[in-house]
């Protein structure tokens, strides 16, 4: 199994359990391994046959930009659920950090899997 991977895409959202944290955005740092047929977008070396890191980047922002919560693990599973569902992907890695959220220079977040990851 391949992947395509998106590494510290940072989208600024409102985020938090505590009331001063609904107030205004603050940036998280996501982290998304994807799985993906790499060879068969080789073949034909075509955007339609390959999973567009440039499409799920733009709508993983859309989603945590327009939603609020309170906790990052609801966040991570509704990005988790997107991709799984809206572009297909059988197996996702997605680890959100929280920078600051503990102290500064501390990064905090989570990381979740879901799917199986399916060999050749
Ligand atoms: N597992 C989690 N723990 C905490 C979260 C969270 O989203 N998931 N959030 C907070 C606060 O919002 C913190 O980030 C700011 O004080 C605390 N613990």
């Amino acid at each position: 199994m391949d992947t395509v991977f998106i590494r510290g895409l940072r989208v600024d959202t409102v985020i938090g359990i505590h009331d001063w944290e609904k107030a205004q955005p603050r940036p998280l740092i996501l982290d998304l391994e994807l799985a993906t047929d790499a060879a068969r977008a080789a073949a034909t070396d075509h955007i339609d046959d390959a999973l567009d890191y440039d499409a799920v980047a733009r709508r993983i922002r859309r989603e945590v930009t327009d939603n609020r919560a309170e906790l990052i693990e609801t966040l991570a599973e509704r990005c988790a659920t997107v991709l799984r569902e809206e572009f297909g992907i059988p197996w996702v890695r997605l680890r959100i950090n929280k920078p600051g959220a503990i102290g500064v220079d501390i990064d905090v977040g989570v990381e979740i899997e879901r799917g199986s990851r399916q060999n050749d």
